[in-house]
């Protein structure tokens, strides 16, 4: 990758006879939107805050926007905004008053603080609650106030830890949607640790699953489900009106169909697994046999099932900094 604006050759925490973060090597792209997955104790904060230039690695490097985190923490603190998983505010000030305290921190003129936090504040959608005092803040608001806190600087890089912790539902699709848009028009370039993996999953162009401080399997989630699941990346169910006859004298020629990899068939249920989406054809295949189709059930490899599948055959649950069996080991890294 070009001109990476995370790059991390190396990274490697050692607390004691600990390795938290064991080896760590990762690019990410300006603009991209780049999700971070793992059990507790995997080593994702530690990641974090050696990106940060929060804490000093045992060896290897963190480059932010070109910058070494560790001998120039403070020049990365200009290019990077963070929101840990729970923000704070003084709540005896209001949500206007409180974002422009913290542009003035970072070093923002007055006007130019009083400015740039009331867009914000339209932008993240919290435009009639500027004079609102943050104690009565619901949870989600404060998300939402803690990322313009974020922006206000104008990062060229924002990490968030947990950013959807505790927001209802239309919330969280409106605060991941909001994170996307400023991905898409800004070109912000977005690290997002997270163990919600539908959030994930909607929001990110690549994910990295972290287990016993090492990046076990990177990739997007077509390439990480084409790998893992090789031979059902895709299975759709046919429900028919009327039960098929044993044997079925058609069902040589649907096992045969391109792309399809296993056929179950139970009653009125037909299970095609698939290696890229066919439903089009394999309803049109049962149309013309003259059968009856009362549903159709489609179901893609997601996040959830590779996270599942990958501790499945790597990791007991309560080993979260033993290294992993590694059968899968080095399959996505580019
Ligand atoms: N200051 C510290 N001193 C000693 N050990 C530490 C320290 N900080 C973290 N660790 C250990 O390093 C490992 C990685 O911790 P880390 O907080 O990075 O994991 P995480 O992936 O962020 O977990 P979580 O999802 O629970 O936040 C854990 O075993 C943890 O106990």
């Amino acid at each position: 990758m070009e001109n990476p604006v995370i790059d991390l050759k190396g990274l490697t925490k050692c607390y004691g006879s600990l390795k938290a973060v064991d080896n760590l090597n990762l690019t990410i792209g300006k603009g991209e939107i780049f999700g971070l997955l793992g059990p507790n104790g995997a080593g994702k904060t530690t990641s974090i805050l050696m990106m940060l230039g929060l804490t000093e690695p045992t060896s290897g490097k963190a480059l932010i926007c070109g910058v070494d985190a560790t001998t120039h923490p403070i020049a990365v603190k200009r290019k990077v905004g963070y929101m840990p998983d729970s923000v704070g505010f003084y709540d005896s000030m209001t949500a206007l008053e409180n974002l422009v305290y913290t542009g003035k921190l970072n070093g923002i003129p007055d006007h130019e603080a009083n400015t740039r936090a009331l867009d914000l504040m339209n932008a993240i959608g919290l435009g009639a609650a500027i004079h609102k005092r943050t104690s009565v803040f619901s949870r989600g608001m404060k998300q939402r106030l803690g990322l313009a806190e974020v922006l206000i600087k104008r990062p060229e890089v924002i990490i968030l830890d947990e950013p959807t912790l505790g927001i209802d539902p239309a919330g969280v699709r409106e605060f991941l949607a909001l994170i996307r848009q400023l991905s898409r028009d800004q070109g912000l370039t977005v690290l997002l640790s997270s163990h919600h993996l539908h959030q994930v999953q909607q929001v990110c162009d690549r994910v990295g699953i972290f287990a016993g401080g090492k990046m076990q399997l990177e990739g997007n989630i077509s390439q990480l489900s084409q790998s893992l699941f090789a031979h059902e990346t895709y299975s759709v169910t046919i429900t028919l009106k009327d039960p098929l006859q044993s044997p079925w004298q058609h069902e040589a020629e649907l096992r045969e169909m391109k792309d399809v990899t296993q056929l179950d068939m139970a009653e009125t249920l037909v299970t095609v697994a698939c290696l890229s989406d066919i439903t089009p054809d394999i309803v049109r295949f049962f149309v013309k046999k003259g059968l009856d189709i009362t549903g159709v059930q489609k179901k893609e490899i997601g996040l959830d099932e590779i996270y599942q599948k990958y501790f499945e055959n790597n990791l007991t649950e309560d080993s979260t900094n033993e290294k992993p069996r590694g059968i899968f080991h080095g399959y996505f890294k580019k």
